[in-house]
């Protein structure tokens, strides 16, 4: 149980809506929070706290996985929030906040523990802490803690004047930066299926693995957001922290103990390793950046991004983007990591697939026989689970190879409702495991190497590709892949041309 007043600045807000309220009321649901805590939510804009809890629970109805009936259950649960507006630049509030928070904990019980959640514009994360400190709420007899949403800077001189300003309020090790995919079942799967099983880690090198490639496609587009993502686009909203983060648990070498440092210090060796690039020229020729224009998806025409209203027509942000990475340590030394995410491609999905190398002397190898390389796929969402492909003997043939597969479909177990990344950041944080939140050193790293790459593409005018929506992307990013002898292999079972093999279908 988890003894917390949950402080929710941003509380009118769509995370809040969409992530935040669901996540507390599944958290409720399995007995993870217990009686003892209480939610204060804080916005400008007025409301009652009737109101409030009224709209907690039309959020709760449109997107837990729980359902909710306004019952006696809804009452005991609903009963535990309350609203107040506030404007963060109003010190004197946090005042009056502490009123609050203190009759909330007496109400409660719940002993003095804060967790100060900001789902906020990043601009206003250090006003906060400071005001935080100034209105006495962190003088408690608990403990209290920081939740920050990303982006955590734009780039790096911006991620640490953010840092300093915090850090004069909160140690570190009070300090939850969310990376909402460390949240993700299968993400933390990668570390499980790594350690803990014999037939994967002995292979796990450069000896055995040809490459390794990263999938975050979306078929949204901008739509609303473009008042924050035209200003940051595709790298940094979901390459410097997403992707990379999947990056370094795909590369870490395993931890000694299973304490939230020892594993985040492993993924700072991996962000140390990632190889920087020693001119603009080189970052270029290692990256694609596209944009997409009017098309297609799922059998609807969409606009293209300069169309879309909350974007500059003449913009040339990206909202694709791909990069050849390679991690210089004796692990990996010579094994591409291929990583893509955009924005209005033909399917939202999230994979990880290890391409692993011929094994030598293939008897096999023939004209006679199509050989394709064995392939294990974490699938992260929607559908979650692992799936490997190998070759076999087609039944009843004279020696036919075909490639089979073992698929684990985890939601085909489990169903699609397992915890959302959501649920399982916010319980963590509330009992203090900090392991799946992501320490300065490994932003402060992740931006370096993103900032380059950046600055490369800002010399140049030349290097957005456009591409049409509902389709992969720029062709440039299937020739990263081609001048290194490799392609994208097919997400989600997708048919992008020929594919080789069966999708066990679900
Ligand atoms: N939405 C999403 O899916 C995701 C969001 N994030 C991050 O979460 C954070 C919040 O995003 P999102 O919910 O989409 O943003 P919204 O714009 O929907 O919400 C912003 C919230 O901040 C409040 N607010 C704005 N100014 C002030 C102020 N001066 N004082 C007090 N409250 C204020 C607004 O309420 P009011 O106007 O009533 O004051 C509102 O509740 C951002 O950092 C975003 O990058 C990260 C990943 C995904
Ligand atoms: O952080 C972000 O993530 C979402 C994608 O998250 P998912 O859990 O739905 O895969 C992305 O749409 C958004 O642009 C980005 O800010």
């Amino acid at each position: 149980m988890t003894n917390t007043v949950f402080f929710l600045f941003g509380a009118t807000g769509d995370l809040a809506r969409r992530k935040l309220y669901p996540a507390i009321y599944s958290l409720y649901r399995e007995r993870k929070l217990g009686d003892r805590f209480a939610v204060i939510g804080l916005a400008r804009r007025p409301k009652t706290s009737e109101q409030f809890r009224e709209d907690v629970l039309e959020s709760i109805k449109e997107f837990a996985r729980y359902n909710v009936t306004k019952d006696e259950q809804w009452a005991s649960f609903a009963e535990h929030f309350e609203y107040m507006p506030l404007d963060i630049n109003n010190t004197e509030a946090f005042r009056e906040l502490k009123t609050v928070a203190d009759r909330l904990d007496d109400k409660f019980d719940v002993g003095g523990n804060r967790l100060f959640y900001l789902a906020l514009a990043p601009e206003l994360f250090g006003s906060v802490s400071h005001h935080l400190q100034a209105g006495g709420l962190l003088e408690t007899p608990g403990w209290a803690r920081l939740v920050i949403e990303k982006p955590f800077g734009y780039d790096l001189p911006s991620a640490e004047k953010l840092n300093a300003e915090i850090r004069q309020v909160f140690e570190e090790k009070d300090i939850y930066r969310i990376d909402h995919y460390l949240g993700k079942e299968m993400v933390q799967n990668i570390n499980v299926v790594r350690f803990a099983n014999a037939f994967f880690e002995p292979l796990w090198n450069n000896k055995y693995i040809a490459n390794i490639q990263i999938t975050l496609s979306e078929t949204v587009g901008v739509e609303e957001r473009g008042g924050y993502y035209d200003h940051s686009g595709a790298l940094r909203d979901m390459g410097q922290n997403h992707m990379l983060q999947m990056l370094a648990m795909m590369a870490m070498e395993p931890p000694s103990r299973l304490s939230p440092e020892d594993i985040r210090d492993e993924k700072v060796k991996v962000f140390r390793s990632l190889r920087g690039f020693q001119s603009a020229a080189e970052a270029r020729a290692n990256t694609v950046r596209g944009q997409y224009a009017a098309g297609n998806l799922k059998g609807k025409p969409v606009v293209g991004y300069r169309e879309e209203d909350s974007v500059n027509p003449e913009s040339t942000t990206e909202t694709y983007f791909a990069a050849r990475v390679f991690v210089d340590n004796f692990r990996w030394a010579g094994v591409p990591f291929y990583i893509r995410t955009g924005k209005r491609l033909p399917v939202k999905t999230t994979e990880v697939v290890v391409e692993f190398k011929n094994v030598p002397n293939n008897v096999y190898l023939s004209k006679k026989h199509k050989l394709e390389p064995n392939l294990l796929v974490f699938r992260v969402n929607p559908m979650e689970g692992i799936y490997f492909k190998m070759n076999g003997k087609q039944p009843g043939s004279e020696g036919a190879i075909v490639p089979v597969a073992m698929d684990f479909c985890q939601s085909c177990q489990v169903g699609l409702n397992t915890p959302e990344a959501y649920e399982r950041l916010l319980h963590d944080a509330a009992r203090g495991d900090s392991t799946y939140f992501t320490r300065w050193d490994e932003v402060a790293l992740a931006w370096k190497y993103v900032d380059k790459i950046a600055a490369a593409w800002g010399e140049r005018t030349d290097n957005l590709n456009l591409y049409q929506a509902g389709t992969w992307g720029p062709d440039q990013a299937q020739q990263l892949l081609s001048e290194d002898g490799f392609k994208w292999w097919p997400v989600n079972g997708q048919d992008e041309g020929e594919v080789a093999w069966e999708f066990t279908k679900r």
